[in-house]
């Protein structure tokens, strides 16, 4: 059959569709210490959309955003990111994709100590032999205020200064998707707050495609969008949703996990 003629799969990845999970399960170990980390999850990550996943300690959010970026393969199901299948390529193909599609933003900054703000930067354009475009660069060291910081060492800056300089560092590659996990995690309350207005304008000035992994309600109200996971699943998928909204949300994800435990209980 030709592909001109060939029927779109009901949930491949469309034009505005840059990263997607279809039926992914994850399980680590096997046997009778498996554990079903990311249980038949299908979802579709839009072009320029700001995407938090929330859910209870254990209930799969890292899993599942490991695998959407990459950095962990599937047990099962499939993983699209920037038109391709992540789950069919080798090693050494995921790795360049890894590298040329993904920006990735932790919790502890994940910053050289011994290269300025401006090399951290500009490092996985340097590890991919690529050369910076200059309007580039200006427009993210701009957008993140950190014109007057470029030449100091990740210990001559504050928390929020280090974590802009790696939101810049994951921006400056043009990725498919930034990937950031807990960002806000080891920031003060107003710290964190700048640094999600900051990964929120670069959805809304730059167009990025952002994907948080999150505790805080605060924190994935800024987001258009909040998965809410419970035991590898998805739970919920909300829509702008208020902080308040996420707190009953992630409550009842909470309930129902204790449901799920005293019905073991009961069943043992
Ligand atoms: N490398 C691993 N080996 C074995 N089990 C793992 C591994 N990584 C995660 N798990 C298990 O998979 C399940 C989901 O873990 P995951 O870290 O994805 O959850 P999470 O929702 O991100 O939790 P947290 O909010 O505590 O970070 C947990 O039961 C966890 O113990």
């Amino acid at each position: 059959m030709s592909t001109a003629t060939r029927p779109a799969p009901p949930d491949a990845p469309t034009s505005t569709v840059v990263a997607s999970a279809l039926d992914l399960s994850k399980v680590y170990g096997s046997g009778s210490t498996a554990v079903r980390a990311v249980d038949g999850v299908s979802v579709n990550i839009h072009r320029g959309t700001f995407t938090a996943i929330m859910g209870p300690s254990g209930s799969g959010k890292s899993t599942l955003m490991h695998c959407l970026a990459g950095l962990d393969r599937t047990t099962g199901g499939k993983v699209f990111l920037a038109g391709q299948e992540l789950s069919a390529l080798d090693d050494r193909r995921l790795t360049r994709v890894r590298r040329d599609q993904v920006g990735f933003v932790f919790q502890s900054f994940n910053l050289l100590p011994t290269l300025t703000a401006r090399e951290n930067m500009l490092l996985p354009l340097d590890l991919a032999g690529r050369r910076p475009d200059p309007d580039h660069l200006r427009e993210v060291v701009d957008a993140l205020g950190l014109a007057d910081r470029l030449g100091h060492r990740p210990s001559e800056l504050s928390g929020g200064q280090q974590q802009r300089v790696a939101i810049a560092r994951a921006l400056l590659t043009r990725p498919a998707v930034v990937f950031a996990d807990e960002p806000t995690g080891a920031l003060d309350s107003a710290t964190a707050e700048e640094v999600l207005g900051l990964l929120r304008d670069s959805v809304t000035r730059l167009g990025q495609t952002v994907v948080m992994v999150t505790h805080d309600p605060q924190a994935a109200s800024v987001a258009d969008r909040v998965l809410v996971m419970g035991d590898g699943r998805l739970v919920d998928d909300l829509d702008r949703p208020t902080p308040e909204q996420l707190l009953a949300a992630t409550a009842g994800g909470r309930a129902r996990h204790a449901v799920d435990e005293r019905a073991d209980e009961v069943g043992s």
